[in-house]
C-alpha cells in the first residue's frame, strides 16, 4: 500500500509540475493574478510531495522532528494559496475569508512549531481543520456569486473540486476524531485524501483555465478581424466620424474629417472641442444639455446643420447625426457624431427657395389676372386643391364632416362649400360657434327650450338644430363643446332626436352635421376632454386644411384678391406692392393664415396713398416676429422630431413607433408636431400619420 502512496504522489506531484510550470509561465507573460497563483499551487504541491518521507501519511514517524516538518511547510502553502486562487478565478470580490484562511495558517504554522508531539493528536492540526471549513464556505459563496453573475460555464468545475474539498474535509474531520495513533483512513485503506483532491483539482482547474484561455484567444482574434474591418470603414468612410467625450472633448476623426476640414492630421483636431469648433453658440448649449440628460441609448440625437470654417477658411455646411453611447447606467459616455457635407445641396437649396420667391414676387407684381376661386376660396396650391376636391366628393353625400385646421384657414369657407355644393343647399344653413356661445346657454341655444322651462321661458322657442332641420348645421369650434352637452350631440347625430329644455316631447330632425376645429381632437379624446364615440362618429370624413405658410405659392392671387377687394371698398387705386415689403411677407410664417393676411391687406390699403401698398406699419410690428435662423431650439426641436419619424417610417404609436423612441406620449408628440408644423411629406394633408395611426374610417 505504502508503494501504491508514493507512486500516486509522485504521479500526482508530475501533473502539479507541468501545471505549474505552464501556468506560472503564463502568469509572467499575461501578467494573470489567477495563474501565478494557480502556478504557485502547483509547485507547493510539487514539494509537498518529493519532499521526504516521500508516499508519507499523517501518522508517520518523520525521520526529523515534527515540529519543523518541511512537508507541512508547503502544504500549509497550498491552502494558503487556494482561497486566493477561487476569488481570482471567480471574480467573487468579498476577500475577508482568504485573509482569515491566511490568519489560521499562520496560526497552524506557529501551533506546529510551539506544540507539535508526533505521538499525540497536535492541537494545530484541529486548528487546521477550521482553515478547510473556511476555505470550502469560501468556494461555496464563490459557486454561488458566479451563478448569480450568469457565469454558470466557469462555475460547474469549480463546484466540483469545491465538493471534492468538501470529502477532503470529512475525511480530515474524522481522521482528527480517531483516537488514537492509527487514523480511521488509514484502516479503511482508502487513499489519503490529500492526494486524490490534489490530482483531481490540477486536471480540473488546469483544463478548465486552458480551456478559458483558447476561448479567449479565439475572442481576441475575431475582435481583432472586426476591429480591422471597423477601422478600415471608418477611416475609407466618405462621410465625416467624429467621437466625443460627453464635453466634447474630440476622442477619434476619420480621414475624410480631416481631409475635408483642411487638416494635416488628426492629433490637429484631437486637440479641440466638437462643440466649441463645430456647433453654433445656440446649438452649442442644446446639444451639451442634451447629451447630458440623454438617459436611453435607442434614442439618437438630433441632426444639426452647421456652417463650419475649414482650416483654409472655406465655408462649409455639415449635417451631423449624432448617436450617444451610454453605459450600463444609461449615463452618455461617448457621442458618435457623422457629418454629411451638405453644402452644395444647401446653396442649391437656397437658390431654388430665392428663384421661387422671385417667381412669386413676379408674379405678385405683374399678375392681375382675376383671381382662381371656388365658393369664394382663392388658390391654386396643391395642398388647397386635395382639400376642396375632397370636400366636393362628400358634399353630394350626408356625411357628418370634420374640418380640421389652424385658426383663419377658411374652415368655414369650406362649410358653405359643401353646403352649397349638397342637395340640400336650397334648406336651412345654420352656423353655431361653439366657443362663442356661453356653456350655460349653450343647451338652450342648440336645442330650444318649452314654455316655462326656467323662468325667463315665456315662450317655447326653437333651437339651431330645430332651425336646420332639412338642412345643414355647421358647428364651428366643436372642440368647445362642453362635456355634458356631448352625449346629447351624439344622440342627434345617431337618431336625429332629442328633447327641448323643459320638454317632454321627443323631437325628431333630419340635419345634416359639419364641424370645425383647430384643436387636435384625437388629443382631446385621450385627455378625457372629448368623447371618443363622438370624436368617431364625427370623423367619419376628416378634411384637413393646410396653413398659409405650407403654400404660399397662394400668397400672389390672396393679396391681389384683397387688394381688390379693399380697393373697391376704401376707393383706392393701388397697382403694385414695393419689393422689399413683398420680401417680407413671402418670408413671414402667418401664425394667423389668411384671416391675418386679409387684415394686414385691409390696414395697408387703407392707410395707402397713390399707386403702392404701404406696408411699412406691418413689417416694423412683425419683422421682429420672424424666425432669426436655421439654428433656434425649435427648428433643433423640429430636425430631430423629423429625423426620428423617417427612422420610424412616420409611424408614431406602439413598438419601435416614434413616440416611444423620443420617450413622449403619442398625442403630446401629435400636437407637438402640429405646433412644429412637421407633416409627412408627399401625403395628403389630411392623412399626416401613418395608417395604423389613423381611426378606422367607416365607409360612406
Ligand atoms: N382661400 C381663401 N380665399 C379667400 N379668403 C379666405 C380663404 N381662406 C380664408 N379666407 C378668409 O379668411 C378669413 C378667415 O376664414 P375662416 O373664418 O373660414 O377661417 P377658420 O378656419 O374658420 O378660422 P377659425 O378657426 O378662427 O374660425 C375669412 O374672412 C375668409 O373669408
Amino acid at each position: 500500500m505504502e508503494v501504491f502512496y508514493t507512486s500516486f504522489g509522485l504521479v500526482t506531484a508530475g501533473v502539479s509540475l507541468a501545471m505549474g510550470s505552464i501556468y506560472l509561465f503564463l502568469a509572467v507573460r499575461k501578467s494573470e493574478r489567477t495563474y501565478l497563483y494557480f502556478g504557485l499551487m502547483g509547485f507547493a504541491l510539487v514539494f509537498f510531495f518529493l519532499t521526504p518521507p516521500i508516499g508519507f501519511i499523517l501518522h508517520d514517524v518523520p525521520p526529523y522532528p515534527a515540529n519543523i516538518l518541511l512537508k507541512r511547510v508547503f502544504i500549509f502553502s497550498y491552502y494558503a494559496l487556494t482561497p486566493w486562487f477561487i476569488l481570482g478565478y471567480s471574480g467573487y470580490p468579498k476577500k475577508w475569508l482568504a485573509y482569515a484562511i491566511g490568519i489560521i495558517v499562520v496560526v497552524c504554522y506557529a501551533a506546529m512549531y510551539f506544540t507539535a508531539d508526533p505521538a499525540t493528536k497536535p492541537a494545530w492540526a484541529i486548528v487546521s481543520l477550521l482553515g478547510f471549513g473556511c476555505t470550502l464556505l469560501l468556494g461555496i459563496l464563490a459557486v454561488r456569486w458566479q451563478f448569480v453573475n450568469d457565469q454558470k460555464k466557469r462555475a460547474y468545475p469549480l463546484a466540483m473540486v469545491m465538493a471534492i474539498y468538501g470529502v477532503l474535509c470529512l475525511l480530515a474531520i474524522l481522521n482528527q476524531l480517531t483516537p488514537g495513533d492509527r487514523t480511521v483512513i488509514s484502516n479503511l485503506k482508502l487513499f489519503f485524501p490529500m492526494h486524490f483532491h490534489a490530482l483531481l483539482f490540477m486536471l480540473i482547474m488546469g483544463q478548465r483555465l486552458a480551456s478559458g484561455l483558447l476561448e479567449k484567444y479565439a475572442l481576441e482574434q475575431s475582435l481583432q478581424l472586426s476591429e480591422g474591418k471597423w477601422d478600415s470603414f471608418m477611416q475609407h468612410a466618405t462621410f465625416m466620424i467624429v467621437e466625443h467625450d460627453r464635453d466634447g472633448r474630440i476622442t477619434f476623426v476619420n480621414d475624410y474629417c480631416i481631409r475635408l476640414l483642411g487638416y494635416s492630421s488628426a492629433s490637429d483636431l484631437l486637440k479641440l472641442n466638437w462643440f466649441d469648433k463645430f456647433l453654433s453658440p445656440a446649438d452649442r448649449n442644446y446639444m451639451r444639455n442634451l447629451v447630458r440628460e440623454a438617459r436611453h441609448p435607442k434614442t439618437a440625437l438630433p441632426v444639426v446643420k452647421t456652417p463650419i470654417q475649414a482650416n483654409d477658411g472655406q465655408e462649409l455646411v455639415i449635417a451631423w447625426s449624432n448617436f450617444p453611447i451610454n453605459d450600463a447606467q444609461g449615463v452618455v459616455q461617448t457621442v458618435m457624431s457623422i457629418g454629411r457635407d451638405v453644402t452644395e445641396e444647401e446653396k442649391a437649396s437656397a437658390l431654388v427657395e430665392k428663384l421661387k420667391n422671385e417667381l412669386l414676387k413676379e408674379q405678385i407684381m405683374l399678375s392681375r389676372q382675376p383671381p382662381v376661386e371656388n365658393h369664394g376660396i382663392v388658390g391654386e396650391s396643391k395642398g388647397l386643391g386635395y382639400a376642396i376636391q375632397k370636400a366636393e366628393q362628400v358634399a353630394t353625400t350626408l356625411a357628418p364632416v370634420l374640418l380640421e385646421g389652424e385658426t383663419g384657414v377658411g374652415k368655414e369657407l369650406f362649410a358653405n362649400l359643401i353646403h352649397d355644393n349638397s342637395l340640400r343647399s336650397d334648406k336651412p344653413f345654420v352656423k353655431v360657434n361653439c366657443s362663442a356661445l356661453p356653456k350655460e346657454l349653450m343647451e338652450d341655444e342648440l336645442f330650444g327650450h318649452e314654455k316655462g322651462a326656467f323662468t325667463s321661458a315665456a315662450q317655447s322657442r326653437k333651437g339651431r338644430f330645430e332651425l336646420a332641420d332639412g338642412g345643414t348645421i355647421f358647428l364651428d369650434e366643436i372642440g368647445e363643446l362642453p362635456l355634458d352637452m356631448q352625449p346629447k350631440l351624439l344622440r342627434v347625430l345617431q337618431n336625429g332626436e332629442f328633447e327641448r329644455i323643459g320638454g317632454q316631447k321627443t323631437i325628431r330632425v333630419d340635419v345634416r352635421i359639419l364641424a370645425a376645429t383647430n384643436r387636435n381632437l384625437s388629443a382631446e379624446v385621450q385627455q378625457g376632454n372629448f368623447r371618443s364615440d363622438l370624436y368617431y362618429r364625427l370623423n367619419v370624413f376628416p378634411i384637413t386644411i393646410p396653413p398659409l405658410r405650407n403654400r404660399k405659392e397662394d400668397l400672389p392671387l390672396l393679396i391681389h384678391h384683397f387688394m381688390d377687394q379693399n380697393c373697391k371698398t376704401y376707393h383706392r387705386n393701388l397697382e403694385q406692392i414695393s419689393r422689399a415689403n413683398l420680401e417680407h411677407l413671402l418670408n413671414y410664417d402667418w401664425p394667423g393664415n389668411i384671416r391675418e393676411l386679409r387684415n394686414v391687406i385691409e390696414r395697408s390699403v387703407i392707410v395707402s396713398q397713390g399707386k403702392t401698398l404701404q406696408l411699412d406699419w406691418w413689417v416694423e410690428e412683425t419683422v421682429s416676429k420672424i424666425p432669426a435662423g436655421d439654428h433656434t431650439l425649435g427648428h433643433i426641436e423640429r430636425d430631430h422630431i423629423i429625423s426620428v419619424m423617417e427612422r420610424c417610417h412616420w409611424k408614431i404609436n406602439g413598438e419601435n413607433g416614434a413616440a416611444e423612441i423620443l420617450a413622449m406620449h403619442p398625442n403630446t408628440l401629435r400636437s407637438k408636431m402640429k405646433k412644429l408644423d412637421i407633416k409627412r411629406p408627399g401625403l395628403p394633408e389630411d392623412l399626416e400619420t401613418s395608417p395604423d395611426d389613423l381611426p378606422h374610417h367607416s365607409s360612406l
